[in-house]
């Protein structure tokens, strides 16, 4: 079964409705993005999400440091790199984690395997921020990864109407989406509800 990870959630209301509708996985941003939310309210929104969902905290170049305060103040299953971080800053830090690679090229896809991380997470170019922009990116090219499906999370530009369409080409472990479980840039109950029906409903095994 594909999992669904809703990410960029930033209101109480969108916590349960996600958890409610059967998320596997939430994530709250603390890279720049319009969606950013602090540590502390983080601690309070994390605090309501049962221990079979999934919390993950996204970042992009974080500060080893600050990251390791966030760690430990929010209860984190995964940290989220979703900038220019190297294999050699991940592994150093030491935490559950899941690499974005923005693809463009097959060549941005090959770069994968050069981390040692739990999950590997493809998306789309970010345009305003490094990601969360909405765009979906050439599917195909995931041929040249060289990563095990189940390691695969597939981001971009998702949204109820393309999601069973990623899944048959892609067969990933999870699909990731913010953009499209939004309705005038704050995230949506019926969206994410739709999201995961589309998903958890498309008659797998
Ligand atoms: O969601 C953001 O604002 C964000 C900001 C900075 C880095 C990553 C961000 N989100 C990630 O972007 C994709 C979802 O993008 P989309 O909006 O569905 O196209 C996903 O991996 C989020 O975790």
């Amino acid at each position: 079964m594909t999992r669904v990870k809703i990410c960029g959630l930033m209101e109480a209301e969108h916590v349960k409705a996600a958890i409610d509708a059967g998320a596997d996985a939430i994530g709250f941003v603390f890279a720049p993005s319009r969606r950013r939310v602090d540590m502390k309210w983080a601690a309070e929104l994390a605090a309501r999400v049962p221990e079979n969902v999934k919390k993950v905290g996204v970042f992009v170049n974080p500060d080893a440091e600050e990251l390791r305060t966030v760690y430990r103040n929010v209860p984190l299953d995964y940290v989220q790199y979703h900038g220019d971080e190297t294999p050699e800053q991940i592994r150093k830090i030491g935490l559950p984690s899941i690499k974005a690679f923005s693809v463009r090229t097959a060549e941005d896809v090959r770069r994968a395997a050069e981390y040692d991380v739990d999950y590997y997470l493809f998306d789309a170019p970010g345009t305003d921020f490094r990601g969360g922009s909405g765009n979906v990116f050439d599917w195909s090219l995931l041929a040249e990864a060289g990563i095990p499906r189940e390691r695969t999370i597939i981001a971009g530009g998702l949204n109820a109407g393309n999601a069973a369409e990623a899944v048959r080409q892609t067969t990933p472990y999870a699909l990731d989406v913010s953009s499209g479980v939004e309705r005038d840039k704050r995230k949506d109950p019926d969206l994410i509800r739709g999201f995961i029906r589309a998903v958890k409903e498309r008659g797998e095994a």
